[in-house]
C-alpha cells in the first residue's frame, strides 16, 4: 500500500479517527460503508472480489455486511494480515498469476460484486499516477468482466482526469447503470471519485478494445465535444502558447457554405470557422450557384456569413434557421440524417445533437430565461415593497408630505401606492397583475432569491436586540443614562392619555388631559399638527359666526392657553408660550414643573433621607452645580436654559438609535471650567484607587482575625489578674510574656523539596520519611535553585 503519512494534520480527520475507535484498518471503510448505504450491494452478495484490498478495511466492512457463509477474496501488491471470513493473498491485479489465485479460490462460483480502490504511489507526477490509476481501473474491470456474475455490480475508484470520460463510455457499454458518486468520507481535495457500475450485461464475446488502454484511453478522448456550448457560450478566450495546428497555419478559416449546408454538424462549423464562403469554387458548384439565387438567402445572411465571430446568439439562430429551409428545399431530409446518426451505434450516446432539436432546445432555452428574469425582477420588486413597509412600520422612513396624508388615504397604504406608482406600475396592480405575481411567489414557496433576503432581515432584527443590549449595558453603567431613561419612562406614562378609556377617565373625573387629536382620515402626525390652536380657532369661527372680531380672539386665547397647556406635552406648550412672547402666569408654570419634579423624584434614586443621591460625574454639571451654590444661577434659569432652539425638534418617528446618536450633538455645549475638570478628574482617580472588593474582603478578615486574637488575651490576662495567690510581680511578667508571645510571628513552615529519583521516582502521595510540607521535583530544579543561589550571591560580593 501507498504509505501516507499519519501524521499529516489533514490525515487525522474525524474518519481517520472514527476507523481507529471503530477497528477498522483504513478510514476508507466508511467510503465503502457510505456506497454501500446508498446502493446496497453487500447484503445481496454471496461471493465478493475485493482487488487492491490491503490493509483490508473494505474486506472488513464486506464480512460485516455480507450474509453468514460468504466468500470474500481480498488481493493486493502489499500484505494483508489475516481477516476473519476472507481469504487474501498478495498478487499484482494486472498479471495472469493474480488471475488464476483468483479462479483456484472462487473455483466454479461467479462474483456478485467486484471491489476495485486501487491506487498506485500517488505524489509524484499527477498525469503519469492519473493515467496508471486508469489503467489500474481497466485492468481491474478487466478482472470483473472475467469473474462477476450477469447483473453484477462493480464498484471502483476513477481519478478526474482526461481519462475519466473514456473509462465511463466503456462502463456503460458493459452495464445497465454506471452511477459516479463522492462520499462524505472521501476528502474533498482528493480527485478521486467512485463508479458504482450495477447490472452486468455479461456479454457472450467482449470487443477486447473495450479493455485496451491505448484503445480507449487515445482514440475516445473527450467523446462529446460540447460544440452547442462553444456557439452559444463562448469560452473567453485565454492566450494559447501552443502555437499553430499541425498543418495549419492560419488564424482565418473558411469553409464553403454548401459544406454549412451539407453537413450533420452545423455547430461545429459555426464555432470554428470563421467565414462562411460564397466564393464559386474553379470547377464551379451547381449548389452554391443555387444557394446565391434562393429568396431566403437575404442580405442579412451573407453579412451574417462573413464574419461568424462577431455574431450574437440571435443571429446563429437565423443562421441556422436559413440552413434548415435551404436543406428542406434540396431535399435533405432531418429523417435521413438521423438514420446516419443511428448507424453510428454506440456513438448515439455522446453524438451531437441534432440541430433542429439543438435550435428548439436554444429557443426553448431563451423563452425560459426570459421568464425567469422576469419572474426574478417581479419577485425582487415585491420584496423591496415588503421592505419599505417593514421600515416605515419600525418607523425607518417617516411620512412627511402631510398633504398626501390628508388625502385620505392612510399612511402605509399611501406610501405603498406612492413608490408603486413612482415606478409606474400602478396600472398593473389595478389589471391584477400585481397579486397574480404574488400569488405565483407562494406557489413556489420560498425561493433561493429571497433567501438572502431574509437573512437581511434575520442580520436586522439580531443588530437590533443587540442595540437594545447594548442600551441596557450603558444604562447600567451610566448613571447618566439611567437618569435619562427614567426621564423617557416619566414621558411615556404622560403619554398614556391617549387611551380612550383614560380619556373618559379623565373627562369625568374634571381632570385636564391630552387629548387624542380626532381626525379621522389623518395620520396621528398630520392630526396633531391640525390640532394646533389656530386650526381650532378656524373651525370655531364656522361654528360662532357671531365671534369673528380678531379682539375677541385674542381675548380668547388666554384661557384657552391654560388648558391647552395642559393638553400638550410640556415641552410644547411651552414653545408655544414663549414664541408668542405671552408669560404665562408664574404660578401655573412653577406648579407645572413641581408636578413633573414630584414624578421625576419617584424614580430617581434617592437617600435614606429623602434627599436625591446625586453624583455629579461630568465637568458640565459640576460647573452648574457650583453656579446654583455660589447663587450665579437660580434653578430657574436652568430651566430657561433647557429651551433653545434645538430643544424642539420634530423627532416623530424617528428610531431610537438615531435619536439616541444626535442627542449628543443636539443640544447646547456648554462651557467648563479648568477647576471643575480637574475636580471630575481627581473624584475619578479617587474612585479607581479604592481597592477591589477580594481585597477588602482580605483586609476585613485580617481585622477580624486580630480582633479576637485581642479579646482571647484580654480574656486570658483578666484571668492572671484575677488569680489571687500569685504576686503582682509575678502577674504582670505572665502577661508580658503572653503579649509578646501573640505579637511574634509565626515562623512560616518550610516547603521541603524531594528529588523525584531513587524510590522516590514516580511516586503518588507523601514520599517516606518526609514530614511537614513537601513539594516533588526533579534534580534538574533542584540543581537550578542551586545555580541561582551561587549566582546571588556571587553578585552581593
Ligand atoms: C487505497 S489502498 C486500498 C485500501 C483498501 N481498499 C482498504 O480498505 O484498506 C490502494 C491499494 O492498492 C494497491 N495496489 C496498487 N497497485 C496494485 C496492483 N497493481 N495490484 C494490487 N494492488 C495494487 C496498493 O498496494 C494499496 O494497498
Amino acid at each position: 500500500m501507498a504509505i501516507q503519512k499519519k501524521h499529516g494534520k489533514g490525515r487525522l480527520d474525524k474518519w481517520y479517527k472514527l476507523a481507529k475507535e471503530k477497528g477498522y484498518r483504513a478510514r476508507a471503510a466508511f467510503k465503502l460503508i457510505q456506497l454501500n448505504k446508498k446502493y446496497g450491494f453487500l447484503e445481496k452478495s454471496k461471493v465478493v472480489l475485493d482487488l487492491c484490498a490491503a490493509p483490508g478495511s473494505w474486506c472488513q466492512v464486506a464480512s460485516e455486511c455480507m450474509p453468514a457463509g460468504s466468500l470474500i477474496i481480498g488481493v493486493d501488491l502489499a500484505p494483508i494480515k489475516p481477516i476473519p471470513r476472507v481469504i487474501s493473498f498478495q498478487s499484482d491485479i494486472t498479471t495472469d498469476k493474480c488471475r488464476a489465485t483468483i479462479r483456484t479460490h472462487i473455483k466454479h462460483l461467479k462474483a456478485d460484486t467486484v471491489l476495485h480502490d486501487g491506487a498506485p504511489n500517488v505524489g509524484t507526477a499527477w498525469v503519469q499516477d492519473a493515467f496508471s490509476q486508469a489503467e489500474l481501473v481497466l485492468q481491474s474491470m478487466k478482472l470483473a468482466t472475467e469473474f462477476l456474475k450477469e447483473g453484477g455490480t462493480f464498484v471502483t475508484k476513477v481519478f478526474r482526469s482526461k481519462d475519466y470520460n473514456p473509462l465511463l463510455w466503456v462502463f456503460k457499454q458493459l452495464f445497465t447503470s454506471v452511477e459516479a458518486t463522492k462520499p462524505p468520507s472521501s476528502r474533498n481535495v482528493s480527485a478521486e471519485i467512485f463508479v458504482v457500475c450495477r447490472g452486468y450485461k455479461a456479454p457472450k464475446r467482449l470487443d477486447p478494445k473495450f479493455l485496451d488502454s491505448r484503445h480507449v484511453f487515445a482514440e475516445l478522448a473527450d467523446p462529446t465535444p460540447n460544440n452547442e456550448a462553444k456557439v452559444f457560450n463562448p469560452e473567453k478566450k485565454r492566450r494559447k502558447r501552443e502555437g499553430y495546428e499541425e498543418g495549419d497555419y492560419t488564424q482565418h478559416k473558411e469553409i464553403s457554405v454548401t459544406e454549412f449546408i451539407n453537413t450533420t454538424d452545423p455547430i461545429a462549423i459555426l464555432g470554428s470557422y470563421h467565414k462562411l464562403s460564397f466564393q464559386q469554387l474553379p470547377n464551379g458548384d451547381l449548389a452554391l450557384a443555387t444557394l446565391e439565387r434562393l429568396e431566403d438567402t437575404t442580405n442579412e445572411i451573407r453579412t451574417c456569413c462573413e464574419d461568424l465571430r462577431v455574431l450574437g446568439k440571435k443571429e446563429f439562430r437565423n443562421l441556422l434557421k436559413w440552413r434548415l429551409k435551404v436543406r428542406e428545399k434540396f431535399g435533405l431530409s432531418s429523417k435521413k440524417k438521423k438514420d446516419e446518426n443511428e448507424e453510428s451505434e454506440e456513438v448515439a450516446d455522446v453524438a451531437p445533437m441534432d440541430d433542429e432539436l439543438a435550435i428548439q432546445e436554444e429557443l426553448q432555452r431563451l423563452r425560459d430565461n426570459e421568464n425567469a428574469e422576469k419572474k426574478k425582477e417581479r419577485r425582487k420588486e415585491n420584496e423591496r415593497k415588503r421592505k419599505d413597509i417593514v421600515r416605515m412600520q419600525m418607523h425607518m422612513i417617516t411620512p412627511t408630505d402631510i398633504g398626501m396624508e390628508q388625502a385620505g388615504i392612510g399612511g402605509e397604504s399611501m406610501f405603498g401606492i406612492k413608490v408603486v406608482n413612482r415606478e409606474g406600475a400602478g396600472d398593473k396592480i389595478a389589471s391584477g397583475e400585481m397579486v397574480e405575481s404574488e400569488s405565483e411567489e407562494d406557489e413556489d414557496g420560498p425561493s433561493s432569491d429571497e433567501e438572502p433576503d431574509e437573512e437581511e432581515d434575520q442580520l436586522e432584527r439580531e443588530l437590533d436586540s443587540l442595540y437594545t443590549s447594548y442600551q441596557d449595558q450603558q444604562q447600567d453603567r451610566d448613571s447618566k443614562l439611567r437618569a435619562k431613561r427614567a426621564r423617557k419612562d416619566y414621558e411615556a406614562e404622560e403619554w398614556d392619555g391617549f387611551s380612550e378609556n383614560d380619556d373618559a377617565s379623565a373627562v369625568d373625573s374634571g381632570e385636564p388631559t391630552i387629548k387624542t387629536p380626532k381626525s379621522d382620515n389623518l395620520s396621528n402626525k398630520a392630526a396633531f399638527f391640525f390640532d394646533q390652536d389656530i386650526f381650532q380657532e378656524l373651525g370655531g369661527l364656522d361654528e360662532a359666526e357671531d365671534d369673528d372680531s380678531a379682539i375677541d380672539i385674542d381675548v380668547d386665547t388666554e384661557p384657552k392657553e391654560k388648558i391647552d397647556s395642559n393638553k400638550k406635552p410640556a415641552p410644547e406648550s411651552k414653545s408655544k408660550s414663549k414664541s408668542k412672547n405671552t408669560p404665562a402666569p408664574v404660578g401655573t408654570q412653577e406648579d407645572e414643573w413641581e408636578s413633573s419634579d414630584e414624578d421625576a423624584q419617584s424614580a430617581e434614586p434617592r437617600k435614606k433621607d429623602g434627599r436625591l443621591d446625586i453624583d455629579i460625574i461630568t465637568a458640565e454639571a459640576m460647573v452648574l452645580a457650583q453656579q446654583i451654590a455660589t447663587g450665579e444661577k437660580t434653578s430657574q434659569d436652568v430651566v430657561d436654559d433647557g429651551f433653545n432652539k434645538l430643544a424642539f425638534r420634530d423627532t416623530d418617528g424617528l428610531p431610537e438609535w438615531f435619536l439616541e446618536d444626535e442627542t449628543k450633538h443636539s443640544r447646547p455645549h456648554r462651557p467648563i471650567t479648568k477647576a471643575a475638570a480637574e475636580a471630575i478628574k481627581e473624584k475619578l482617580r479617587a474612585i479607581n484607587a479604592r481597592p477591589i472588593k477580594k481585597v477588602r474582603e482580605a483586609k476585613a478578615r485580617k481585622k477580624f482575625k486580630a480582633t479576637q486574637r485581642i479579646e482571647k488575651l484580654r480574656k486570658k490576662s483578666a484571668l492572671i489578674a484575677e488569680d489571687e495567690g500569685v504576686s503582682e510581680r509575678d502577674k504582670a511578667q505572665a502577661i508580658s510574656r503572653l503579649m509578646s508571645r501573640a505579637a511574634k510571628k509565626k515562623p512560616k513552615q518550610q516547603v521541603k523539596l524531594v528529588v523525584a529519583k531513587g524510590a522516590n521516582r514516580g511516586i503518588s502521595g507523601r514520599p517516606r520519611g518526609v514530614k511537614g510540607k513537601y513539594k516533588i521535583v526533579d534534580s534538574r530544579m533542584k540543581k537550578d535553585i542551586r545555580a541561582q543561589k551561587r549566582v546571588a550571591k556571587k553578585q552581593k560580593r
